[in-house]
This record gives C-alpha cells, sequence and structure tokens, in this order.
C-alpha cells in the first residue's frame, strides 16, 4: 500500500462526491435519465473491470489516487450501518481503457469486513477490486443505485482537468462472508462506449471464439 505523508493526505481530495439521494432504477426514471448508451453499463451486474477490460481488448490497468485507513462519509456508514467512529480502508481509483481515464471509483472496506479469510483485502495493490471480488464464490450484490456525482472543484487531478462539472454514478454494497464493503463508480467523460457490455457467457465465447 501506498504510504503517505500528512500533508500528502491532507492535501488530496476526493474528484467525485455524490450529490442528493441515490435512486433506484424506477425512482431514476421519474426524476433524471442517464444518456442510452451509460445505462447498460451503469446497470452492468456483472464486474465492470471485465467488461471494461474486454470493451479495451486488454488494455486496462488501474491507478491508485489513494488507499487510506479512514473514517468514511456518513452516507457510507448509514449505507454500510456502521457506527460513526468506525474505520474502513477507503480506497480511491481510476479505470484505465486504452490509455483513458474511463471510470472513477470509490470503495469503502470496513475494518470489521476485512478479517479472517478476507483480510487480505487489506492488502489491495493495483490488481482490481472486482478481480478479487468477482473470484469469491460466496459473493453477493445487493441493488444498484443511480446519482450523479457533483465534481469536487478543490480536486485539481491533471487526469481529470477536462471533466465536466458532473459524471453518472452507481454504487452498491457487496457481501463477502456475510460482511459489506460499499463501492461507487463514476463513468468519467472519456468513457464513450459504442456497445453495452457483453453478458458473461458472451464474453467466454469471444474469448474462446466459440
Ligand atoms: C467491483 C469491481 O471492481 C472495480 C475495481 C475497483 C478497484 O480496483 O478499486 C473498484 C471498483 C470497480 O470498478 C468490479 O470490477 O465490478
Amino acid at each position: 500500500m501506498p504510504l503517505y505523508s500528512m500533508a500528502e493526505l491532507q492535501l488530496y481530495q476526493s474528484p467525485f462526491e455524490p450529490s442528493g439521494e441515490w435512486l433506484n432504477r424506477l425512482q431514476e426514471s421519474r426524476h433524471r435519465q442517464p444518456p442510452a448508451a451509460l445505462l447498460p453499463w451503469l446497470l452492468h451486474p456483472g464486474s465492470l473491470t471485465a467488461a471494461l477490460r474486454e470493451l479495451a481488448d486488454g488494455d486496462f490497468h488501474v491507478r491508485i489516487l489513494k488507499q487510506h485507513w479512514q473514517n468514511p462519509r456518513m452516507d457510507e456508514r448509514r449505507e454500510l450501518a456502521l457506527r460513526d467512529r468506525c474505520r474502513a480502508l477507503v480506497r480511491e481509483v481510476l479505470l484505465y481503457g486504452r490509455g483513458q481515464p474511463w471510470v472513477y471509483a470509490r470503495s469503502v472496506l470496513p475494518e470489521s469486513s476485512l478479517r479472517g479469510r478476507s483480510r487480505y483485502l487489506r492488502n489491495l495493490d493495483n490488481r482490481p477490486l472486482g478481480e478479487l471480488l468477482f473470484s469469491e464464490a460466496g459473493i453477493r450484490r445487493g441493488p444498484i443505485a443511480l446519482n450523479r456525482l457533483h465534481r469536487n472543484p478543490r480536486c485539481d487531478l491533471p487526469e481529470l482537468a477536462g471533466e465536466g462539472d458532473s459524471a453518472w454514478g452507481r454504487r452498491s454494497a457487496f457481501w463477502l462472508r456475510g460482511k459489506p464493503l460499499l463501492v461507487t463508480e463514476a463513468f468519467l467523460s472519456a468513457f464513450r462506449p459504442q456497445r453495452a457490455p457483453l453478458a458473461r457467457a458472451e464474453v467466454s465465447a469471444e474469448q474462446t471464439g466459440g
């Protein structure tokens, strides 16, 4: 895990923060409508890592922005039913496809969820979290909620200089051995998919040429 000076930690600002409430599919269609091309990606039930890697023909990597033990945001603590004074490993990354930043992701892994056979998740590196989670036989995913995430003007990451003032995002909880993790993903302006994500079976046919 990259080490940070206190100064670096204090300087870091998350690039996006949720605005308003997280909406399920039905609520969202009454209030706001994501672009049609993005909707199947926002609602994709499988691993986003696998779907992006496939879309990028393997030209995919993860860049860690910050990975640090901290007290999660209040809305995250509520969603994870955590006490106000709790610690979580908060991991913020950019997912790159074909050399472009396609997704910003923030994952909140409560300390109480990283015990026993899940302890290995304390040592996340550049390996995509999704590859680990979706390789776990007992992984379970909760409903996907949608939201507009507002750009944090205090974040001056050069990689996101071209971003607008908001991005469509999704959030869902995962349960691993009965313990919750929370994953939020925002699709960035460089992500312009020409098709929906392939279902898992299609991906295996594509990969094997079957
Ligand atoms: C949960 C997944 O993991 C992806 C990879 C992440 C990471 O490496 O930090 C974070 C969120 C996801 O976009 C997934 O692939 O669906």
